[in-house]
């Protein structure tokens, strides 16, 4: 389960005006620096016990202020500890320049330091202050940081990395290890950023959670506590726990709307039944069995079958094929719960808008869109285009467009809704990103939704579930191994409720 501190990510402006919050309420801003800089400290003596030597690497803002304060500890506790400042000491301002002050230790310039084997860097150069590609003499030694392998403590982000997108300014530190303050921030659990980091580690300054709070936006880490799975206790019967309709492709392409069924039936929709055109359904049947299937043969069909109101949610996209026949189906579903995938993305790529009015109505959204990223700028070539925008701001906005929820894929997934919640996924392991993953991911999301869950909660429950599955079918895994993972994993979790001290 997951407490509203571990899950919040703040945005390094968020962050700022927490800073500035607390500064307005009487709390001693100094004492935050402080508290900042002895956590890194220990830290690094804590990680690093036999270190020969520490170099503190200072920028010319407050992470530079924090790396002052961490020099002077370290020197205290008996370490060998030199600094090197990016800039002149002289252009220190406020705290920075207070905890410069009282630091007793010789300051020379970044340009002076020669990597040396043994050496473990505090990298305290740039931290949420990062507003531009770092400098030449900096890329200059962390490139040689990098080539000597030294281990690097970062204060806060590692420098280079930008805290709010994730993405790297020129360069940036490979850290060993990252301390930050209150919440972690985007940029630890986006890509490239989190795999910068390190473990990072969440330290507590002072900052009163009242004033955390108060400047949190709606971004969190994806994780168990922000949503609730439905009620899966074996008694409830199976027509309450929903009907899920997958549509199927051609008569060759019916395993990506297999894939989806299996995972709508093991994500406990009470039932799954695969549509499909007559050519198609001897595949089908060849190979499902608690799947029902149902034959479309022509528009009248389908139209009287979708009406019906015990379907409760539906998946249209993996193997179904771009076109016409997409968005005929789509506009019967208008206002349905549906995750539309694959295929139906990109069926509508030459007209979006006609796609978004379909959903328009909803005053919840009911639509799940599930892009990976070009996929998503076949939708949204803007936004995808806009170079500025990190991934999340892309996803939220894409939301809002639509009015509908984006999971925008990756191995960094960000879930986004219309309202401008988002969350950051970060438990999928690299090899779930095989052939049939999404399709499986689509079926997830959909037994959900039609068990009732909203939009949001089930995309964001769908993304997690499939991560964790991921983790359990293990190294070289095929899509096929999901589903049965995924049982796994949520009997894992019925075990666990149940007894709340495991
Ligand atoms: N929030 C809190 O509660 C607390 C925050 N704390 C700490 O404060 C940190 C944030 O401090 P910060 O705002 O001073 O930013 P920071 O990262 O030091 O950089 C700004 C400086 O860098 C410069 N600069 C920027 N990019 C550059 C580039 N590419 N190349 C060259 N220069 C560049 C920029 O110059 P300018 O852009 O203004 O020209 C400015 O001088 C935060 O990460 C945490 O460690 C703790 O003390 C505890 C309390
Ligand atoms: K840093």
């Amino acid at each position: 389960m997951a407490d509203a501190f571990t899950t919040l990510l703040l945005t390094p402006e968020e962050m700022g005006r927490a800073d500035k919050a607390a500064a307005l309420s009487g709390i001693d801003s100094y004492g935050l620096m402080e508290r900042a800089g002895q956590a890194v400290a220990a830290a690094a003596l804590r990680l690093y016990p036999e270190a020969k030597r520490f170099v503190v690497l200072c920028g010319p803002g407050n992470n530079g202020g924090d790396g002052y304060v961490a020099a002077r500890a370290l020197a205290q506790a008996g370490a060998e500890t030199t600094i090197h400042a990016l800039a002149d000491t002289a252009g220190l301002k406020g705290d920075a320049a207070e905890a410069h002050r009282r630091c007793a230790l010789p300051v020379a310039p970044l340009s002076a330091w020669r990597p040396a084997v043994g050496d473990v860097v505090i990298d305290a150069v740039f931290g949420a202050g990062l507003a531009r590609d770092v400098p030449p003499d900096l890329a200059r030694v962390i490139r040689e940081v990098g080539e000597r392998e030294l281990p690097v403590v970062a204060v806060d982000l590692p420098s280079g990395l930008d805290g709010l997108t994730g993405q790297i300014r020129g360069a940036a530190f490979m850290a060993s290890h990252t301390v930050t303050f209150m919440t972690a921030k985007p940029g630890h659990a986006l890509l490239p950023g989190r795999q910068l980091c390190g473990p990072v580690e969440i330290f507590d300054i002072g900052i009163p959670h009242r004033i955390v709070n108060s400047v949190a936006g709606r971004l969190r880490v994806n994780r168990p506590g922000l949503w609730t799975l439905p009620d899966t206790d074996a008694s409830s019967h199976k027509f309450r726990r929903g009907h899920l309709a997958v549509f199927a492709g051609g008569p060759s392409a019916t395993g990506a709307a297999r894939l989806s069924a299996s995972a709508g039936l093991r994500a406990g929709a009470g039932l799954v039944t695969v549509g499909a055109t007559p050519e198609a359904v001897p595949a089908l049947a060849a190979h499902l069995t608690a799947v029902m299937i149902r034959e479309i043969g022509d528009p009248h069909v389908l139209a009287d079958w979708i009406a019906d109101p015990r379907l409760t949610a539906f998946v249209l996209g993996p193997g179904f094929g771009t076109g016409k026949r997409a968005r005929d189906y789509v506009e019967l579903l208008a206002g349905r719960p549906l995750v539309l995938d694959a295929d139906g993305i990109t069926s509508f790529r030459d007209n979006p808008d006609q796609l978004f009015s379909l959903y328009e109505d909803a005053s919840l959204p009911t639509l799940v869109m599930t892009p990976h990223e070009g996929e998503f700028a076949r939708l949204f070539p803007d936004i995808a285009g806009d170079a500025e925008a990190g991934k999340v701001e892309k996803a939220c906005r894409a939301a809002a467009r639509a009015r509908a929820v984006i999971v925008y894929k990756g191995a960094d997934t960000v879930i986004a809704a219309p309202d401008g919640r988002a969350f950051i996924n970060d438990n999928a392991p690299p090899d779930l990103a095989t052939a049939g993953s999404g399709d499986v991911l689509a079926g997830i999301i959909g037994g959900l939704l039609a068990q009732g869950m909203p939009a949001f909660e089930a995309a964001a429950a769908g993304v997690w579930l499939h991560g964790e599955a991921g983790k359990r079918a293990g190294a070289a895994l095929t899509a096929e191994d999901l589903p049965e993972a995924l049982h796994h994993v949520l009997r894992q979790m019925a075990v666990r409720e149940e007894q709340p001290s495991l």
